[in-house]
């Protein structure tokens, strides 16, 4: 089985988290988008959606899937999204396709999020794969002679611009054994938006798709 189906996999295994009548919050990335396409097949049985990117707005219009406004849906019963690393606490690295801000606002305004992800995925601490930070434009600077004062090497993330108009640094070399103090650090830095460290509101369940088969974990 190749990552993608294992992805695939994962992404169908969190269809039985929903039930009739439900508003689902979706998140952004390549296992997002099974997730989208195989909604698409249950459509009838939800309410709508929140989509956590433009992207995945679009792809959820395209399948005929009504895409909502979080100001006019209040609190989700279930978001389902992707991730770059996540630990066996359910810590994860996100932000990898730079939508990390929405989808930590659709985290933190869900009952259950239901991380979705290769077995890959699956680390013993986070910090291997580069930490995406969202910051305002004129900070970017500042931001990132803040993360070099700490040891880390940040990359400005060339050319591109998030759905909310900023821009990304990918920071390298930093070791993240306390993630949700390190989140709430790094939160601080004036000019940092949103931190890719999603554990102050970690996952509730971790799908994986693996060779052996499909595994949950919560
Ligand atoms: O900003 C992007 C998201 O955090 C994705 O969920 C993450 O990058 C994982 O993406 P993929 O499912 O494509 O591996």
């Amino acid at each position: 089985m190749d990552q993608d189906a294992m992805k695939k996999a994962a992404a169908e295994a969190a269809l039985s988290y929903i039930e009739n009548g439900m508003i689902v919050g979706i998140g952004t990335g390549s296992t997002a988008n099974h997730f989208i396409d195989l909604l698409a097949g249950i459509k009838a049985r939800i309410d709508g959606t929140v989509a956590s990117s433009e992207a995945s707005a679009q792809r959820l219009r395209g399948h005929g899937i009504p895409v909502l406004d979080l100001n006019s849906v209040g609190q989700l019963p279930l978001y389902v999204d992707g991730a770059d690393e996540a630990t066996r606490q359910l810590y994860l690295i996100k932000g990898g396709g730079g939508a990390l801000t929405r989808e930590k606002i659709l985290a933190g305004a869900s009952d259950r999020f239901v991380c979705v992800a290769d077995g890959s995925k699956l680390v013993n601490y986070l910090g291997k794969f580069p930490l995406p930070l969202e910051v305002i434009p004129m900070a970017r600077s500042f931001v990132a002679r803040e993360l070099v004062k700490r040891g880390a090497r940040p990359v400005l993330r060339d050319g591109f611009t998030t759905d909310n108009g900023n821009v990304i640094l990918d920071v390298h070399n930093l070791e993240i054994m306390e993630p949700v103090a390190l989140e709430t650090e790094l939160n601080m830095i004036p000019g940092v938006v949103t931190v890719g460290i999603f554990a102050a509101r970690p996952a509730d369940v971790l799908i994986l798709g693996t060779a052996e088969g499909v595994k949950t974990l919560s």
